[in-house]
């Protein structure tokens, strides 16, 4: 028997896989065939109706009173019982059926974004068995089935004084939908997940057992596609690269145990400004291992503005156009990594060489296809921008082992010169020089403006257009250029690092752009295969440190927030959306809301895996398939909000100007296949043009913060947030946060 087909009709949200997820584990054997609400008229989809055993109607933003929002789904509702499957709605579901069969749409008075409520329930129908229900709720809309006769409740919550009484689940007298406004898929939803979706399938095969279900056939394959979980990680759509001849990557190992990164990367050639330059600096905990390259003139190094149709490759003197042809950008270096596979080098150790760089937030919004009012043609500052580390130095700073490695054939002469340049920069010593002092002009947003955007941002959350949204802006700096045979780049990434220690920590100096970065936030890692496993690792919640800011006085702050945690909890259900968007079903949520100290922030963390399903896949399907998820998970969530797409969106219309590479990610992704992504905030910026150049006697900066916008937000806290935020960075400047 060929399997239950599932169409799950997608309304551009960013809790979809999960649900998707959800119904994998509750139905036997399903397939899920994903489609946009805006994909299909109902004419075109009507015909195939019959061959799907049911359809889920998920969630998203906007309104079900609004076309452009709910798409398609509209003319569900409505079609003869004779082609209807079973549907089961979720949130926005849940509003649409109701509201076509006559329910009043209302705006909640306190809106539920990620937060939990007891959902009281008959016990029967679709809540037969499903026992104590505490569920995680987005919405900001709800709906007043009084006088819908065809609408029965069977599930509300008691919002008490805030919102009376709200419908939570509802099953229509006669067809066979079904739908709950609450999110049973969410990780913090206790109970009324698995239950419900059980209820509900036993319902449809009822249904179905009348109705007969048509067999899948070639015409709906052609129509709909791959099925979730996603095909890419099995063999059949990997593309075949050439035989990999196994080459051992040229690595020398010692003990230094009294060498600082900084005097490294000084002998690599990181003072010379003129030169490209990467360090990936694991400054804090919970970062290990730092990560230098040894750039040569061969080293080739990649940019790329969105919606070029190619990439720019330098090596050396040589710059050249390449056509991306019928690759995008992703796919372009995708095959170009595929030529350098076949690596072995140390296994302690993450990095042996592979591409370093930034990637900016505009490359995710592009991804997206977020609609926007941006220019993208003619961009002037790269959005990709990455060099192929050939010759790299890795510091553990666990075991203080240097690992100085070749990807070069015949390199012995290289690697045991610069053996012998680090063992006498040991013996020698070296003094560290004082941080530098200079006097930066700062112009940081304008505060009315700034908090008209909070104020703006909350009015859609609360009609019910985004759950959260991370709204930020960029504060320019000003510095004096002086004349120095030391980078000043270089100079002011030595005092950041001490001035606020980071585990992701960075000096990318890969002209046109140098990045300056003390970033807190892991985005994405991804170990080698075999089994690799990919985390992401989302920071929402801050709370300043200062006297009497205890632990426990932060923990209390943070977890005990409702606020805090809910904003936590909202990014980790995104998150984990993305993760099993790529790599099907095996997710989880190893930490929720753990507190971290930082230097200047204490910071709710939560830490999210998945791996790979035992299926067969090849070696070759996991070596690619990080890079798959990175592009896929751009911009990070936790820089967007929820859901992503619109909030981006909307985000677009907060802010004066692109992010460039504030909110963006860069990091590294090795040859062996694995990479290390970090979140690009607590970071400074610069490009090497107009706007920056010695001649105009100035090195103009950028620095974005921000903070998650809830609608328990408040104007003063929103705006505190984010000048705290400045203030790490700011610091290294040498300067107080201005007022
Ligand atoms: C927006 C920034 O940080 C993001 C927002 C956070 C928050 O709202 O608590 C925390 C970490 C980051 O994901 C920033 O640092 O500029
Ligand atoms: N999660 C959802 O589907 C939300 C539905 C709707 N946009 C609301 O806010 O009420």
């Amino acid at each position: 028997m060929s399997p239950p087909k599932i169409l799950f009709i997608d309304s551009y949200d960013s809790f979809t896989f999960n649900i998707a997820a959800l119904c994998r584990t509750s139905i036997p054997g399903c397939e899920i065939q994903i489609i946009k609400n805006d994909q299909f008229t109902i004419q075109q989809l009507t015909p195939h109706l019959p061959h799907f055993a049911a359809v889920v109607v998920g969630p998203g933003p906007g309104s079900p009173e609004n076309l452009q929002d709910i798409g398609v789904i509209k003319y569900l509702w409505k079609l003869p019982d004779e082609l209807l499957p079973p549907v089961l709605g979720v949130c926005l579901g849940l509003q649409s059926l109701c509201v076509e069969f006559g329910a009043r749409l209302k705006r909640l008075s306190v809106v539920k974004h990620g937060l939990i409520s007891k959902i009281h329930h008959t016990n029967k129908d679709l809540f037969e068995g499903a026992g104590l229900i505490e569920a995680v709720r987005y919405h900001s809309l709800h709906v007043d089935v009084s006088g819908c006769p065809e609408i029965e409740e069977l599930a509300w919550a008691d919002d008490g004084s805030e919102n009376g009484r709200v419908v939570m689940g509802v099953r229509h007298a006669t067809k066979p939908f079904w739908a709950v406004q609450y999110h049973p898929e969410s990780v913090r939803t206790i109970g009324g997940g698995k239950q419900i979706v059980q209820n509900f399938w036993s319902f449809a095969s009822t249904w179905n057992a009348a109705r007969g279900v048509k067999p899948w056939g070639s015409t709906q394959s052609s129509v709909f596609g791959f099925p979730w979980p996603p095909l890419s990680i099995q063999d059949a759509i990997v593309t075949k690269s050439p035989i990999i001849i196994p080459r051992t990557v040229n690595t020398a190992i010692i003990h230094l145990p009294h060498l600082s990164t900084p005097h490294i990367c000084e002998l690599l050639g990181a003072k010379d400004e003129s030169s490209p330059f990467v360090v990936l600096d694991s400054v804090a905990k919970p970062g290990r291992f730092t990560i230098i390259g040894s750039l040569s003139r061969s080293s080739p190094q990649f940019t790329y503005h969105c919606r070029d149709l190619f990439v720019t490759v330098r090596t050396g003197d040589n710059v050249r156009r390449e056509q991306l042809g019928t690759n995008d950008i992703w796919s372009w270096m995708k095959s170009f990594m595929c030529q350098k596979r076949g690596f072995v080098g140390s296994p302690d150790i993450p990095f042996w060489g592979g591409l370093v760089g930034i990637l900016s937030y505009e490359i995710g919004v592009d991804k997206l296809k977020a609609l926007g009012q941006r220019r993208w043609r003619g961009r002037r500052h790269p959005d990709l921008n990455m060099v192929f580390v050939e010759r790299s130095v890795v510091v553990d700073s666990v075991t203080r082992n240097v690992y100085v490695q070749s990807l070069l054939s015949n390199d012995d002469a290289w690697v045991s010169k610069t053996v012998t340049s680090l063992k006498d920069l040991t013996t020698h010593g070296a003094t560290e020089p004082p941080p530098t002092k200079l006097v930066p002009k700062i112009t940081t947003p304008k505060e009315s403006l700034y908090k008209s955007r909070i104020t703006l941002a909350k009015e859609k959350l609360f009609a019910g257009e985004s759950y959260e949204l991370c709204l930020t802006a960029l504060s320019h700096i000003s510095l004096p250029h002086v004349q120095s045979d030391t980078s000043s780049s270089w100079r002011l990434f030595r005092d950041l690092r001490k001035a606020n220690p980071a585990p992701h920590a960075a000096y990318l100096r890969l002209h046109p752009t140098t990045l300056v970065s003390s970033s807190p936030e892991r985005f994405l890692s991804f170990s080698r295969p075999s089994n690799p496993v990919y985390q992401l690792r989302p920071i929402k919640g801050t709370v300043s440190k200062g006297p009497g800011i205890t632990r426990a006085v932060a923990e209390d702050a943070l977890i005990g927030s409702p606020k805090e945690v809910a904003e936590n909890l909202m990014i980790v259900d995104l998150i984990t959306h993305d993760l099993h968007g790529v790599v099907g079903e095996n997710v989880t949520v190893k930490k929720f809301c753990a507190v971290e100290e930082y230097e200047t922030v204490w910071q709710l963390v939560s830490v999210i895996e998945g791996t790979l399903p035992q299926t067969t896949h090849s070696l070759e399907a996991e070596w690619g398939l990080g890079w798959d998820l990175l592009s896929n998970s751009l911009p990070p969530g936790s820089m967007t909000g929820a859901p992503k797409k619109r909030s981006v969106e909307i985000l677009q219309t907060l802010e004066d100007s692109d992010r460039s590479i504030y909110s963006g990610t860069f990091g590294y992704w090795c040859v062996s296949g694995a990479g290390d992504w970090a979140v690009t905030i607590r970071s400074c910026f610069k490009y090497d043009d107009g706007s920056c150049a010695a001649d105009s006697g100035k090195e103009e900066w950028r620095i974005g913060a921000g903070g998650a916008i809830t609608a328990l937000s408040t104007v003063e806290g929103e705006w505190d947030e984010m000048h705290l935020k400045l203030q790490s960075v700011f610091r290294m400047f040498g300067a107080k946060q201005p007022s």
